[in-house]
Parts: structure tokens; sequence; C-alpha cells
């Protein structure tokens, strides 16, 4: 796969797949800027080359065209970041907008139209993609957070192109995980946390092959814990899964891999802020109490294991951290990670939830990499080909 490394964009006009698919508040406000920081180093590299720049995204999941997923909304926003005056067109395929990209000099910024308005885009057509590949001379690719999508800008696009490069984010996300699922350092733990069991089955399947160490928190801890005989009082279970919990358990077991799961739990009398919590023990809850968060034994526990590792990787949150009272273990455990990179470990953040308690909790900047990616990551982690990156190996 080519990158933008030993080429010049000089007098070029790259059209780059971003993913601006960015959080507005009620006056359509960008409340999170990282995807578009993310995009900057790619659109940087092309504009000092001397070459011009048009980015298509999408927004949201409009259905026809929703003035309120219009890509207009994030153009100041845009040009602060990139410290250029970003033009922009309300369309993708219209003879407006092909004059605007027409016309665009080097070192100029144009955006175009949520790309989502056509419903050609996910269809993945080819007439559109067709059409949208006339803006540039050179595709670019660094939508990371959309690659698992087949749709028609991010991977039928790329066979219009003689010309087609991954873009800085795409690179440094495929490296990133690399360092992860192909570890040279050993021993290598992967934290999984989150709602339920089955959305991550895949996940773990595929990784026990490449880790040392295998930590689970979160609400599927229950389904664990009951399929070994334990009591789980009201705490979420899927009640189907208990057999598929017992094989995993077999399989980390045949690999050679440490499962860690909690020992103790902070549990609730009702799903609520204001419930009353005591800790009991995760196998012996009473029935009444539900498991919301972990306990310090457990943060304890996996603190040792987080402090050993050489890698880390983390996906999904170890309790409701929504909630306040059952924030402490997904906050002790984000410090345990941010204290072992400290000292040299490498960790990646990734999946939707857990980056948003990183966010919110301030580790963000003491993790090694946060991943810009929840679904195309977790389906990297499950082993899958994303449609955006095979595009341009083709
Ligand atoms: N013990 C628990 N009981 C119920 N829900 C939980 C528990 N622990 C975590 N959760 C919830 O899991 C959700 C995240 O799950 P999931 O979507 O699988 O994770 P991710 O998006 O990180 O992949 C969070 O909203 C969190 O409140
Ligand atoms: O935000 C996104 O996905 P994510 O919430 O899984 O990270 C991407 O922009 C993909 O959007 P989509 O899930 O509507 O195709």
């Amino acid at each position: 796969m080519k990158t933008l490394d030993n080429y010049n964009f000089s007098n070029k006009k790259a059209l780059i797949r971003v993913d601006f698919n960015v959080p507005l508040n009620e006056n359509f406000e960008v409340t999170d800027t990282t995807r578009i920081e993310a995009a900057k180093p790619s659109i940087t590299k092309i504009l000092e080359d001397g070459g011009a720049v048009v980015l298509m995204s999408h927004l949201g999941r409009p259905v026809g065209k929703e003035e309120k997923f219009s890509l207009k909304h994030i153009t100041s926003k845009v040009s602060e970041i990139l410290g250029v005056q970003v033009k922009f067109v309300d369309d993708c395929v219209s003879d407006e907008a092909f004059a605007a990209s027409e016309k665009l000099e080097n070192g100029e910024i144009l955006l175009l139209e949520n790309l989502r308005f056509y419903q050609e885009e996910k269809e993945g057509n080819e007439d559109f993609a067709q059409q949208l590949a006339k803006h540039g001379d050179i595709y670019v690719n660094d939508a990371f957070g959309t690659a698992h999508r087949a749709h028609a800008s991010t991977a039928v696009i790329a066979k219009y192109f003689e010309n087609k490069r991954a873009g800085r984010l795409l690179e440094k996300e495929i490296n990133n995980l690399d360092k992860v699922l192909n570890a040279k350092e050993k021993p290598v733990t992967a934290i999984l946390g989150g709602a339920k069991v089955s959305s991550k089955i895949t996940v773990i399947e595929n990784i026990l092959e490449k880790i040392d160490h295998l930590i689970i928190g979160g609400g599927m801890t229950f389904t664990f814990i009951k399929a070994q005989g334990g009591e789980i009082g009201d705490s979420l279970v899927e009640e189907d899964k208990l057999n598929l919990a017992l094989d995993i358990l077999k399989l980390a077991k045949k690999r050679n891999v440490e499962v860690h799961l909690p020992v103790d739990s902070v549990v609730a009398d009702k799903f609520d802020k204001n419930a009353n919590t005591k800790t009991m023990p995760v196998d012996a809850i009473e029935n009444g109490w539900m498991g919301l968060d972990i306990g310090t034994k457990s943060v304890a526990n996996f603190t040792e294991i987080i402090k050993a590792s050489q890698i880390i990787l983390w996906n999904g949150p170890m309790g409701v951290f929504e909630m306040e009272k059952f924030a402490e273990g997904t906050i002790k455990i984000g410090e345990a990670i941010a204290a072992a990179t400290k000292n040299g470990t490498f960790s990646l953040v990734g999946g939707g939830d857990s980056v948003a308690a990183v966010k919110q909790f301030g580790l963000e900047n003491r993790v090694s990499y946060v991943s810009t990616g929840g679904g195309a990551m977790l389906e990297m982690l499950e082993g899958k080909s994303l449609p955006g990156i095979a595009a341009l190996e083709n």
C-alpha cells in the first residue's frame, strides 16, 4: 500500500476521503475536534508540497438532504484547525461542485457537502464513485473511522485512480494496531470491558492467539462468572452465551493465555446514579443487587498485570463509568495504564466507550495512542479486512 511518503504533490489536486463525522451540539458547534485534528498531517503535507486539497466526508446518518447534517456547519472549525480558509460547496457532484474543484489553486482547500446526502454513497454506486473521482488527480484515503464501510467514497472510488494512497492517519492507525497484534515484546495484555460478551466474541477469539494476558471487566464479567457456577444476583448476563464463555476460557488455556476476571464488584440495588451501593465478592452477589463496577481488590490485581505488561490494548470500560458511583474502576485502570505507559509500555485504546472514558477522565495524552475509529478498530481486532484499506492495496 502506498502512503504519502516519497511523493511530491506539487501542482497536484488530491481528493482526500476524511472522517469528519464529529459530534455537534444544538448550535451546530463541533464538541470534539479530534477527527479534524487527526486529518491535519495529510492535508498539511500536500499543501506544503504545493498541491491543492479537495476534502470529502460524511456526517451522521442523514435520510436524504437533512440540513442539520450539512458539512457547512463545520467549515469554520476545519478552517481554524487547518489554519487555511476552507472553501465549501453545497453538493458533491453538481456542475457547481466540479467548477469549484476545477478552479482550486495550489495551497487551497475545498470541502464538499455530506456524501451521505446521496444514497449512492452507502450503496457503493459505481457511477457516483466515478463522478466523485473527477475532483482530483490523486486519491487519498485518510478516513480510518469509516474504513470498515464499503461505500462509494471509501472503497469503490479507488479503482478510478492510478495513484491512490493511504493518508497519514490511516497509516498511523494500522501501524499502532500492528504493534499490538504483531507485538515483538511480551507480555501483551488485552483489557476488554463494556456491556456484552456477544459484541466482543470475535475480537476475543482473534486476539487470543496474540496475547499473554486477558483482563475482563464490565458487564461481560457476569456471563463468565455465572458460567463457572458463581452467584451474580441481578447483574447483566447473557444466558445464551454461558457455554461460549466456558469455551473461551478453555481456548485461552490451550493458547497459554492467562485470563483475569474481577474478584469483587461494586453492586447497586438499582441501575441508577443514586442507587445504594456496597462491595461484594463477584461470585456471591445477592439477589436484588447488580454489579456495576469492579471492586478495589480487582483493581489491585489488574494493576499488577498492567504494570508488568510491555504492550496493552484496552477496549471497553470496566463499569458503568457514565455514573460517578461506578466510574472508579475505569478511572483506576486508566490510570494504571497511563503509569505503565510512562514507564515505557505501549498502550493502545480503541473502541467507542473506552475512548469516551479516556477523554472524560483526562487520560488521552497519557496513553500511547487513542484510535479515531470505534467500529473500524473493532473490525480490525476481529481480524477482518477493511474495504477502505483493501481498496488501496489492489
Ligand atoms: N457492569 C456493567 N453492567 C452494565 N453495563 C455496563 C457494565 N459495565 C460497563 N457497562 C456499560 O457498557 C457500555 C459500553 O459497552 P460497549 O458498547 O460494549 O463498549 P465499547 O463501546 O467500548 O466497545 C457502557 O455504556 C457502560 O456503561
Ligand atoms: O463514527 C463512525 O463510527 P464509530 O462511531 O464506530 O467510530 C464512523 O464515522 C462511521 O460512521 P457510520 O457507523 O455511520 O458508518
